[in-house]
């Protein structure tokens, strides 16, 4: 299937709802969920640490490393299953990626809140690439200031398999946002591969 573009004002965003067959995708969801090595990290609360409500795991080159409060974090290693996606990516999108964000939700309860990913390290306008596996789960866009975008809040279903594209001014202009769900929910994966400046 092609990449297709989503209509959405001052954003540049791409969906193939087929990127990976059915059958891929549950061999890659079944894969990495047996090996990555997950973690619950602990993130500040209106002061308060609690634990993300989500596992996560982030993978790639040595040297895209990040920085997050002060810390410099170093990537895991490319697993061959990740390398693997990360070519598939790279050959649909026409960018190169250095790392991965791996995110797992392991019921309807599982979340991310509103951000956008405009981290200085990413650039001024990143290519994103998201590749979703296992259960359909709703991604939610909405303007970040409603005065210069006004345009209501979208839904996109990520269903298995599917790829989004999230690039140009789309991180400057709109937040998405993960929601939780109150139907009983199969564990969905999720992978953002970027690119991450390299000091
Ligand atoms: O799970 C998703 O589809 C979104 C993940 C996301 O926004 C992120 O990793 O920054
Ligand atoms: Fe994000």
């Amino acid at each position: 299937m092609p990449l297709t573009a989503l209509s959405l004002p001052d954003a540049d965003l791409l969906l193939d709802t087929a990127f990976l067959s059915p059958e891929e995708a549950g061999d890659f969801l079944a894969e990495l969920t047996a090996t990555i090595p997950w973690k619950q990290e602990p993130i500040k609360l209106f002061g308060k640490e609690v634990l993300q409500p989500r596992l996560t795991a982030w993978h790639g080159d040595a040297q895209a490393r990040y920085r997050y409060s002060g810390l410099a974090l170093e990537p895991s290693p490319w697993t061959p299953a990740l390398e693997q996606l990360r070519n598939r990516v790279e050959a649909a999108s026409g960018t190169q990626f250095n790392s991965v964000l791996l995110n797992l939700y392991r019921t309807g309860q599982d979340s991310m809140g509103w951000h956008a990913d405009n981290e200085p390290e990413l650039g001024p306008e990143p290519v994103i690439a998201s590749l979703s596996l296992g259960a359909t789960r709703l991604f939610r866009f909405k303007p970040r200031d409603p005065v210069r975008t006004p345009h209501p809040p979208l839904s996109v279903a990520l269903t298995s398999g599917s790829l989004l594209l999230m690039r140009g001014l789309t991180q400057q202009h709109w937040l998405h946002a993960l929601p939780k769900t109150a139907r009983p929910q199969q564990p969905r994966l999720n992978l953002t591969f970027r690119r991450v400046t390299v000091k």
